[in-house]
């Protein structure tokens, strides 16, 4: 049956929201769609200017205005989903659920959305009548993009990821608390830096200190310094050594390849380490893969180069890696790079490989947006 053309935004004013509008701006989405804006802080206020026949602001807590939805498309946070997603369906609303949140990823009856590696998936649930559509994380977003060439063609034995995670995944207050960190620690030492005589070691010795006793105010998002440090713990502790982030790489690859248990068939074991660092936007991941047979890098590449539109292979070369496969190169584009793609020491099966993405586009925004329009065009 077709779907009907009435689509909910809400959260579409915040860092996620804003990327997702301007992208469907961009894309013409909003030419297709009756768009009724939300708001959890200012309803009846005045509608942003993509509006056409609702131009006030509607309460999103308001279940019989969410209930006029035939799609509702929400950036809004876990903590909304929680708490309005099951009052909705209990009020029996049947409309198609598309969500950047994790809240509702891993459950049954919700398929984790990134069509150009799991369309099939995705197609397969619409068929069967499925109504949830939910963002992947970011990092396994990103890191699909790249390199799902090789897991489409079965040749993942396991994979271990390594990841440089921006500052953006933990929202905007914590890209402020960076970018503040720089400049306390700059201003620390701004005159020794303007010395050319100035002693390194003790530039060093005053900014250490500086980090150090940084004051809980200063460290109140991150919980620790990162600017010139890193943290390597991205999300809740799971109580058996491993971080949720962590746990994410290898539950939410599986889920969205439409493998594991659930699916009848066996998992491919992913796992590593998740490291926040200090760039702005750009999830970066070290990939190492035990390949199930020796394929040529030629054929590898290949396969990567053509899977999807927006990755491209970057050469194995300092000069392209250090111009090509940086998140300041990466930030704000579509593309999603892969290089340092070389066999390891360990042998021919092992494969390292190196991947970038804007995390608040394909690791987030863009999914949904594509699955607004896979199910316009159903
Ligand atoms: N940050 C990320 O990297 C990722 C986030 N997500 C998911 O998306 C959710 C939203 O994340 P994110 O966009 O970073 O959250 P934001 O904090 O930027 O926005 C969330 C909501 O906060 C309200 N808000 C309050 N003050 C402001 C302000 N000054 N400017 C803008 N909005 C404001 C808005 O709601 P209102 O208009 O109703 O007041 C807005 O929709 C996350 O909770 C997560 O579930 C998913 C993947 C990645
Ligand atoms: N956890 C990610 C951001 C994020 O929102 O992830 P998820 O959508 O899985 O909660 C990060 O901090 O980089």
């Amino acid at each position: 049956m077709k779907v009907g053309n009435l689509v909910g935004l809400v959260g579409w004013r915040g860092m996620v929201g804003s990327v997702l509008m301007d992208r469907m701006q961009a894309e013409g989405d909003f030419g297709l769609i009756e768009p009724m804006f939300f708001s959890t802080s200012n309803a009846g206020g005045k509608a942003p200017a993509q509006a056409k026949n609702e131009t006030t602001l509607q309460d999103a807590y308001n279940l019989d205005a969410l209930k006029r939805c035939d799609i509702i498309l929400t950036a809004q946070g876990g903590d909304y989903t929680s708490e309005v997603y099951p009052k909705l369906r209990a009020a029996g609303w049947n409309g198609h659920w598309i969500d950047a949140a994790s809240t509702l990823r891993m459950n049954d009856d919700a398929i984790i959305v990134l069509d150009p590696v799991n369309l099939p998936v995705i197609k397969n649930a619409l068929a069967k009548g499925g109504k949830n559509w939910i963002g992947g994380n970011c990092t396994v977003s990103c890191m699909l993009m790249g390199v799902g060439a090789l897991y489409k063609a079965g040749l993942v034995e396991w994979m271990t990821s390594m990841t440089y995670q921006a500052a953006s995944g933990g929202g905007a207050q914590h890209m402020r608390e960076l970018l503040t960190q720089f400049g306390t620690l700059n201003a620390e030492v701004r005159t020794l830096l303007d010395d050319p005589k100035s002693a390194i070691l003790e530039i060093d010795r005053k900014v250490l200190a500086k980090q150090q006793n940084l004051s809980a105010a200063e460290i109140a998002n991150f919980g620790a310094p990162l600017g010139g440090s890193l943290i390597p713990w991205i999300d809740k502790d799971l109580g058996d050594g491993s971080s949720k982030e962590e746990w994410k790489g290898g539950a939410e690859t599986n889920k969205i390849l439409g493998q594991g248990p659930g699916f009848g068939t066996a998992i491919t074991p992913v796992d590593g380490f998740c490291v926040r660092v200090g760039a702005m936007r750009c999830h970066s991941q070290a990939l190492t893969f035990k390949l199930k047979k020796d394929v040529p890098l030629a054929d590898i590449e290949a396969m990567i180069a053509q899977d999807n539109e927006w990755v491209r292979v970057v050469p194995n070369t300092r000069e392209a890696t250090v111009k090509d496969l940086t998140p300041v190169s990466v930030t704000g584009t579509m593309g999603i790079p892969v290089g340092r793609l070389r066999k390891l020491a360990m042998g021919p099966e092992y494969l390292g490989a190196f991947t970038i993405g804007d995390q608040l586009l394909w690791g987030a925004a863009e999914p949904l947006r594509r699955m607004l329009r896979i199910l316009l065009d159903a």
